[in-house]
C-alpha cells in the first residue's frame, strides 16, 4: 500500500499541497483528478522521492520512502525520457541494463500487444505510439506499484482503447496503479479508486464501484457534487 499522510509542499510562497492525505491499493488503478495546476505532479514527484516535501510521510509497503524506494514503484511520466536517436530495442536494452527488475518476457508481450516494432527510433514514433513505448517501459519493470501522469493526454481515441485495454490485462496484474487525468471519461470504467484534488487537499476519496453501487452515482456525478459546491 502506498500511504500519503498529511503531505504540505511550498513552491516559494506558494502552497501546492495543504495536508494531502489518501492511501493507494496494490491490485487497483487509483486515480487522482483535479483541474490544472492542483498538485498532481508534485504528489506523484513526491511519492517518488523527486521533489522533497516539507510536511507529512509517505510509506510505501510501511515504510519510509528511501533511496531504494524505486524497486518498489516506478513512474511512467507524461513524456519519453529517453534519447530520440535510440530505436524501441535500444531503449529496452538500457531499461535492462537498468534496472534490475526490468522483465523482458513482460516486456515483449507489451510489445505485441501495443503492435510496436523494435527497429522503429523514438523520434519516428506518433504521439500514441510515443505514450504506448513509455507505458512499455514502465510496465515491464518488476515493481508493486506504478504511477503514471496524464498517460491519456492528447492521443487518439483508438490509442487511447488500446492503453485502457492493457489496465484490465494480466500485464498490470495485481500490481497498484496510480494515475493522474483531469479527463475522466475514458478510464472511469477501469478505476477502483477516484481521488478529488482542490486547493491543496483531497476534497473527497472514494471507490467507484461503491459509490455506483450503493448511491447509483458515476464518478463524474460525484465529481459535479464535489466541485460545484
Ligand atoms: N518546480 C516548481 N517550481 C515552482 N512552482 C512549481 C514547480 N513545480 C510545480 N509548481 C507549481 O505547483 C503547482 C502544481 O503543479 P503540478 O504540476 O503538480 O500540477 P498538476 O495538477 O499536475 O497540473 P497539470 O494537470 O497541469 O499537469 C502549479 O501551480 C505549478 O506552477
Amino acid at each position: 500500500m502506498i500511504e500519503i499522510k498529511d503531505v504540505r509542499k511550498k513552491f516559494g510562497r506558494k502552497t501546492v499541497l495543504d495536508g494531502v492525505s489518501f492511501t493507494a491499493n496494490r491490485g487497483e488503478i487509483t486515480c487522482l483528478i483535479g483541474i490544472n495546476g492542483v498538485g498532481k505532479t508534485t504528489i506523484l514527484n513526491s511519492i517518488m522521492g523527486l521533489t522533497p516535501f516539507s510536511k507529512g510521510e509517505i510509506l510505501i509497503n510501511g515504510e519510509k520512502i528511501n533511496k531504494n524506494s524505486y524497486e518498489k514503484v516506478t513512474f511512467i511520466p507524461d513524456a519519453i525520457t529517453m534519447l530520440p536517436q535510440m530505436t524501441i530495442a535500444e531503449a529496452m536494452q538500457f531499461m535492462d541494463d537498468f534496472y534490475n527488475s526490468w522483465n523482458q518476457e513482460r516486456a515483449t508481450e507489451l510489445l505485441g500487444f501495443f503492435r510496436l516494432k523494435e527497429t522503429e527510433k523514438l523520434s519516428s514514433l506518433s504521439k500514441g505510439n510515443s505514450a504506448k513505448v513509455n507505458l512499455l517501459l514502465g510496465l515491464a519493470l518488476d515493481v508493486d506499484f506504478v504511477l503514471m501522469d496524464e498517460p491519456f493526454s492528447g492521443i487518439d481515441i483508438f490509442s487511447r482503447e488500446q492503453i485502457a485495454e492493457v489496465f484490465t490485462s494480466h500485464l498490470v496484474e495485481d500490481r497498484g496503479v496510480i494515475i493522474t487525468t483531469h479527463e475522466i471519461n475514458d478510464i472511469e470504467h477501469l478505476i477502483d479508486k477516484v481521488v478529488l484534488l482542490d486547493n491543496g487537499v483531497v476534497l473527497k476519496q472514494f471507490n467507484s464501484e461503491e459509490v455506483r453501487a450503493s448511491e447509483g452515482k458515476s464518478v463524474v456525478d460525484v465529481m459535479r457534487e464535489v466541485y460545484k459546491q
